[in-house]
């Protein structure tokens, strides 16, 4: 785990300071693919939408990055933008290409680290190091590392070649999709962060609680739909899953999440099955991943280093989600 000053690799943890909160950084890729090529409203840079050109990398354990391999399945793009992933383990030089349990290596230039990657695109670059990266193989070069707007990308820019039928934020919903994701990023993607790096007992009380209220309302509000907006699975929906998928195995103990388990809720465990079994999406879910990098790589946290074997998690079990009327 490190992070890269002037393009020199510095090996370090977060820092959370004297109040003990984790900060997440804010990405510094912030570039757009847009059908025109234009670049986007306030930045110089433009980037056509092409097939072919566009590559991910990507990691199986990370919920940032997961949202981005769930458009990629859900939009049909597969063959349209390519796809690394990197190994599960980040130690100290933060993300490898080590090819092990299904990690591909870095299929464009055979670089070691993902760190190669930022400084290919910026040789003085200064920063994490994270995932997910939508690189440029023309331009060589780093699009964006900021993986909501990858993903409001990923939703219109190739509708030419992938299935334009399929809107995960239709402009009339737009304004409740940002409402609800407003409520579910600081609470609860990046709330169970904010409880498991917090290193102060105070700094992870407050995020445990604002935590476990944000769920109890997702509760109440799958309580009445079947998806939390509107009646076809929309980004608010996808950006909750990446981390109700993790949670029982992961951020329940690993991030001492441990108020309740999303199994204990039956509309959040219901619709989590629902969302898994949206064709395609299950080969999106990696578990080995998920569960070999929290728990070997944050070694502040769990310094044995030690993999729990449980919990048994199923996925693919029936849900009742059908109860609600089906979209037209
Ligand atoms: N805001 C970014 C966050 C991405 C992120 O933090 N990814 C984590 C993995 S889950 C990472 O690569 N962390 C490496 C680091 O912080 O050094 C996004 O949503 O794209």
């Amino acid at each position: 785990m490190g992070r890269l000053v002037d393009g020199i690799w510095k090996d370090e943890w977060y820092d959370t300071g004297s109040d003990g909160k984790f900060k997440r950084s804010e990405s510094q890729f912030r570039d757009w693919i847009t059908v025109d090529g234009k670049p986007a409203e306030g930045r110089e840079r433009g980037f056509k939408a092409e097939p072919g050109r566009y590559h991910l990398y990507v990691s199986y354990a990370c919920p940032w990055a997961h949202r981005t391999l769930v458009y990629r399945k859900l939009k049909k793009l597969e063959d349209v933008i390519s796809v690394d992933v990197v190994h599960h383990f980040m130690g100290e030089n933060g993300w490898t290409f080590v090819e092990e349990d299904g990690a591909t290596g870095d299929t464009l230039y055979g670089s070691e680290f993902l760190h190669q990657i930022y400084t290919r695109a910026d040789p003085t670059y200064s920063g994490r190091v994270t995932v997910p990266v939508l690189w440029d193989k023309k331009e060589q070069t780093i699009v964006s590392n900021e993986s909501s707007e990858i993903i409001r990308m990923l939703n219109s820019a190739f509708d030419a070649w992938g299935d334009a039928s399929v809107d995960l934020s239709p402009a009339h919903l737009r304004r409740e999709i940002d409402a609800v994701n407003d409520r579910v990023y600081p609470a609860i993607n990046n709330g169970v962060y904010r409880a498991g790096f917090a290193t102060t007992q105070g700094a992870y009380e407050e995020a445990f609680d604002e935590l476990f209220d944000a769920l109890d309302d997702m509760e109440q509000r799958l309580a009445r739909s079947r998806y939390l907006v509107g009646d076809k699975t929309t980004e608010a929906d996808w950006r909750l899953f990446t981390t109700l998928i993790r949670f029982d195995a992961v951020y329940y103990s690993h991030f001492k999440c441990n108020l309740r388990q999303i199994r204990d809720y039956p509309n959040l465990s219901n619709y989590l099955r629902d969302l898994y079994q949206v064709p395609g999406i299950a080969s999106t879910v990696n578990m080995l991943h998920i569960k070999a990098h929290y728990y070997a790589s944050h070694e502040t946290v769990n310094p044995t280093r030690i993999v729990p074997k449980g919990p048994e998690l199923d996925f693919t079990a029936p849900h009742d989600r059908n109860r609600f009327r089906k979209a037209a």
